[in-house]
């Protein structure tokens, strides 16, 4: 892997032999230096109680918070994102400063809005013009404190509507036309572009500079890198050739214990947290 690349664990899907405010400690311990999450309390607005010890792991951990989602629903129980979800957008809009107060008291600079799938009784383009909305309030309320908001092609949800980086790419020139906000970014997530079946390398060769972030899991299985098939170091190695130079979301499901399946990434490549 490319020495010069800096990798951030994500704790959401890593670590989970270990309670979640356990885990940045884990993540410093295995040798790493940053971490991201995806929203990591039930509701949209959970008590300061809970905020605070959220942050007192991270700062106490002595990781960096590199990334966090915004509130997403019940993404176990097939939830994607509130972002364009009529019923649930005032949850959306609740949740907003509250995980911009986490990265203002974090230093946390990156935000992934998860668009939310295609719902019964509306129309998509009654959900798409919701998305400009909340896209737009959740940037304005991130440029307070020079944060970008990223929006993320996944797989495995089939009425998740943003499948590709064209797609992802589309809504972003949207927000940005309807509502002259420049911080909304692509979260390029290679194992989802892949599966999705993007062609990930004219991904990384057109648009490498509206990339704001990038995540990653080898295919088929979303693995460690080398269980599957993905080109991911060749990937990477385009990326950083490309002038990304932003964090490496280490964000796939263990095939064996979560310490062991760091073995691909020599030691002295995790702490790159400069
Ligand atoms: O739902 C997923 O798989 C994600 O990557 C969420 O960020």
């Amino acid at each position: 892997m490319n020495a010069e690349l800096r990798y951030t664990v994500n704790c959401s899907i890593l670590f989970t032999e270990l309670p979640l405010l356990e885990r940045p400690a884990a993540a410093k311990d295995a040798g790493f230096e940053a971490v991201e999450f995806w929203w990591p309390f039930a509701e949209a607005v959970p008590a300061d109680a809970e905020l605070d010890a959220f942050v007192s792991a991270i700062s106490t951990a002595g990781v960096r918070l590199t990334g966090l989602n915004f509130f997403a629903g019940d993404m176990p129980g097939g939830d994607r994102g509130l972002v364009s979800w009529p019923k649930r957008s005032s949850e959306f809009r609740a949740n907003i400063d509250v995980t911009v107060g986490i990265g203002e008291r974090l230093g946390c600079r990156a935000f992934n809005a998860l668009y939310g799938n295609r719902e019964g009784g509306h129309s998509a383009s009654e959900q798409d013009e919701l998305a400009v909305e909340n896209l737009s309030l959740a940037a304005t309320a991130a440029a307070r404190i020079g944060a970008t908001v990223l929006l993320e092609p996944v797989s495995g949800a089939e009425r998740y509507p943003l499948r590709t980086a064209a797609d992802a790419l589309s809504v972003i020139d949207r927000v940005q036309a309807a509502c002259d906000v420049r911080n909304v970014g692509l979260l390029a997530d290679l194992y989802h572009l892949a599966v999705n079946g993007d062609d990930v390398d004219q991904v990384i060769a057109v648009h490498a500079d509206r990339i704001a972030h990038v995540q990653l899991a080898d295919a088929p299985g979303r693995n460690e890198p080398g269980t599957g098939s993905l080109p991911l170091q060749a990937q990477l190695a385009a990326l950083a050739a490309r002038g990304y130079s932003g964090w490496i979301g280490l964000e796939y499901k263990p095939s064996t214990s979560t310490l062991d399946s760091f073995g691909w990434l020599p030691r002295e490549q995790r702490g790159h947290a400069g």
